[in-house]
């Protein structure tokens, strides 16, 4: 592939000579139309496919021997990736014409370059007030070694948080150990927070250290701390009062240096007057209580929490994909988003992978506010199947594709919604 620079006057142009040498350049440098000179069709290659994907932001436009467009998978390669091609000889000026097409689109589409993390800059996304402020107060907290506790619902970027909590704290070159407490069996918790003692089981033939040890120097964070049982909410009191912690099993006291910063998707003042939650702990653990705002509450971050989605999962998208539609837009501000972000992801990516036409549709991310529009022309039948297909899709993004909880949230059983599930088509 080689582009002849000095025949386009007024551009800026950059020329390589292959696929390697092209991707190094676009690593660094945004370009908003490419050229491609391919006298021997290799745009069929595997290779050339990937890259063309990879780069779908560029507006392609090849240029080919007109000998080979009579092979089907070279014709499919461009109708696919292209926006335009020509054959040789060029013809300069329809060339020019092109080129200054492509620009023109490509300047229409967007404004500004895609949208790419910075090394250093946040992990949580989004320009809205509610997140602006978030981020405000997480600095403020971030450099104060004192307890914090996250509240929010479930997807909606509470584990983000901490680790943005420890990024920018003094302690961030030191480990951030994350443990969800409702995923740890009771019978295990114990041992696997604070360690043990060798001998202190059956089975324990060496010592072993605990995760709160292993967050020495750094921060630990004990994601849904509502579902600790009563006897390891006390050994954590006495952990954040004296800095010290018992290996089970053992009579050593040990100090470990770590923050603790704590989350929650449960009303943790209720569990408090239930008795189910210690209330000395409760006032230890909120020192700083932070709220993570759930998607609904911010739905202006939509464009740009899907564009960056876009473009992270643009590997796997179908290779006619350039983007997303504007009803597509609007049928996500209209969504109530249970599942947070968690469920946007999930609801772009099945779509990005499925979609069959340039622009993902409400449908293809199983968002189709029409019910009314749905039952007059599907008739009754057809919209009984929509509607449990729907809430079998949205039980499923909310609980983030765990078969027990979508069966428990469907008040079916697993086995009856494995069968539903391949009844519609829905991959497990
Ligand atoms: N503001 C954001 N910008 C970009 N990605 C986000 C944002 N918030 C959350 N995410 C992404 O959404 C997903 C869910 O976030 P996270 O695990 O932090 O949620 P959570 O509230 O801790 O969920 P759970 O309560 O189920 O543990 C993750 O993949 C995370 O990277």
């Amino acid at each position: 592939m080689r582009l002849a620079c000095g025949e386009l006057p007024g551009w800026d142009v950059c020329t390589v000579d292959n696929i390697a040498a092209a991707r190094k350049v676009l690593e660094q440098q945004h370009y908003a139309v490419g050229l491609l000179l391919d006298r021997k069709g290799n745009l069929e290659s595997e290779d050339i496919e990937r890259f063309l994907q990879h780069h779908h932001q560029i507006r392609w436009i090849g240029v080919f021997n007109g000998d080979l467009l009579h092979r089907p998978q070279l014709r499919e390669a461009i109708a696919t990736h292209l926006s335009d091609f020509h054959t040789l000889p060029v013809d300069t000026v329809r060339l020019y014409h092109s080129l200054g097409h492509a620009h023109g689109m490509a300047m229409l589409a967007k404004s500004a370059p895609p949208h790419k993390r910075q090394s250093g800059s946040r992990h949580i996304d989004g320009k809205s007030a509610t997140i602006c402020r978030l981020r405000a107060h997480i600095d403020k907290i971030a450099t104060v070694d004192a307890p914090v506790l996250i509240s929010g619902e479930s997807g909606s970027g509470k584990e983000l948080a901490a680790q943005e909590i420890h990024a920018q704290s003094p302690r961030a070159s030191g480990p951030f150990i994350a443990i969800n407490c409702a995923a740890i069996p009771p019978s295990l918790i114990h041992s696997e927070l604070f360690g043990y003692e060798r001998g202190a089981f059956t089975g324990a033939a060496k010592e072993k250290q605990g995760l709160i040890e292993a967050a020495s120097g750094g921060s630990i964070f004990l994601d849904e701390i509502g579902d600790l049982p009563l006897d390891l909410q006390a050994s954590l009191l006495r952990f954040l009062q004296e800095r010290t912690i018992y290996r089970v099993g053992g009579t050593r006291m040990v100090s470990v240096d770590a923050r603790v910063i704590t989350a929650t998707h449960v009303d943790l003042p209720k569990a408090v007057a239930a008795g189910r939650f210690r209330e000395d702990l409760y006032y230890r653990l909120s020192v700083f209580p932070i709220r993570v705002p759930p998607l609904r509450e911010r739905k202006e971050d939509l464009p740009l929490l899907t564009e960056i989605i876009f473009n992270k999962f643009a590997d796997e998208k179908s290779p006619q994909l350039k983007g997303i539609s504007k009803q597509a837009l609007r049928a996500m501000t209209q969504h109530d988003w249970p599942g947070n972000i968690r469920e946007l992801i999930n609801r772009m990516r099945r779509a990005m992978v499925l979609a069959e036409n340039r622009l993902i549709m409400p449908e293809d991310l199983e968002l189709a506010p029409q019910e009314d529009a749905i039952i007059l022309r599907d008739g009754l039948d057809n919209s009984r199947g929509s509607a449990e297909r729907a809430a079998i899709w949205n039980s499923l993004a909310r609980c983030g594709n765990n078969i027990s909880q979508a069966a428990r949230d469907l008040g079916v059983s697993r086995m009856t919604l494995y069968r539903l599930m391949a009844k519609h088509s829905i991959a497990p």
